[in-house]
């Protein structure tokens, strides 16, 4: 049994599955329509239902529009702008859907992503976010220099961070047992802390860190409920960082072009981020409640810096040092419990 209903830019086909087939084979097999209809199409289904669109035409790429996004995104608390698939502005908002994986081989287009969802999360979020940024491979956050509370280059210096998230967080489960909720976003406004964001690109260089990295899957293990959430960025899916908890735990994957399928399976779960082609920068493949392709925006690194300007609190003197943390007074016994 089907349906064939025709929209003015794709063809819908919603088809039901005799019982007895097991619908992974329509997955399995969906080479099959590409082969019949091209590479403009959308498969998505489950048990017995599925839907099948065929598009005219590829998501097209575009700029970032400040006030496009942040019409798109009103009304989310801490919104994620991704960019456009083929039936209009992807968004959504992080505290249902809290923790982020970007994925993709050098040059797909994850600094450019990186950039445009903080530059949207800090226009938008306000005073309602603290920001912490951490660039492993120096190339990226400087830009979020005097606006995030902190951006560091160094473990030893996120480590830092994650030990002082992980008190706050502690701190504020005490607060919810106390007031005997469940989450944050419960408490009456007043004593409602600012959701916490720990950005981290090239997450990989933290491979050996192994406290480290306890903390960071700890944060993805509990952070939601607590106000604090992750933005994970790494070129090579490696299944030594992205292994059990983390991953399970890092919900909304962006998967731009990677290498082969096998990569692909590591980020996504398929291998349709192997598809992607090299000339289709900012092109990924959107893994939330679903999948789907996803045309990201091109932000420029002017743009941003002038959509930023703004918000920056402190003009940084040049050369001079990044600030000092503040001690965690017991460090070394919190690693130790980590
Ligand atoms: N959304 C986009 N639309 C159009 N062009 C883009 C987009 N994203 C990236 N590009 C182009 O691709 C280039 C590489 O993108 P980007 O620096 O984000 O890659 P990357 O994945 O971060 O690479 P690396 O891992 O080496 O840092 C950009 O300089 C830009 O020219």
């Amino acid at each position: 049994m089907s349906r064939v209903t025709v929209y003015h830019d794709c063809v819908q086909v919603v088809f039901v599955l005799p019982d007895g087939l097991d619908p992974k084979e329509i997955h399995k097999r969906a080479w099959l329509f590409e082969q019949t209809f091209g590479d403009n199409i959308d498969l998505s289904g489950t048990a017995k239902t599925f839907t099948l669109n065929v598009y005219q035409q590829d998501v097209q790429r575009f700029d970032y529009d400040s006030v496009a996004v942040e019409r798109a995104v009103s009304g989310l608390r801490l919104p994620i702008y991704v960019g456009r698939s083929r039936t209009g502005d992807e968004v959504y908002d992080m505290t249902e859907h809290p923790h982020l994986l970007v994925a993709g081989e050098t040059g797909s287009g994850k600094s450019v992503a990186l950039r445009s969802i903080l530059t949207t999360l800090i226009r938008t979020a306000g005073d309602r976010m603290e920001l912490y940024c951490a660039d492993l491979k120096r190339s990226e956050f400087h830009l979020f220099k005097g606006i995030a509370r902190q951006v560091v280059v160094e473990a030893p210096r996120l480590h830092q961070i994650v030990l002082r998230i992980r008190k706050d967080m502690r701190k504020r489960g005490d607060v919810l047992d106390r007031a005997g909720m469940a989450h944050v976003d419960e408490l009456p406004r007043k004593e409602r802390p600012p959701y916490i964001v720990l950005a981290i690109d090239e997450v990989a260089l933290l491979k050996k860190e192994r406290d480290l990295m306890d903390g960071i899957e700890e944060i993805s293990a509990i952070g939601r409920a607590l106000g604090v959430f992750l933005i994970l960025s790494m070129q090579r899916p490696d299944s030594d960082v992205l292994d059990g908890k983390l991953k399970n735990n890092l919900t909304v994957r962006m998967a731009f072009r990677h290498s082969d399928e096998i990569n692909s399976r590591i980020t996504l779960g398929s291998g349709e981020a192997a598809d992607i082609q090299q000339s289709q920068k900012g092109r990924m493949m959107l893994k939330l409640d679903g999948t789907k392709t996803v045309q990201g925006p091109y932000l420029d690194l002017p743009k941003a810096k002038t959509l930023l300007e703004p918000y920056k609190a402190v003009e940084e003197p040049t050369g001079a040092q990044e600030p000092q943390p503040e001690p965690v007074e017991d460090d070394v016994i919190e690693i130790g419990v980590l």
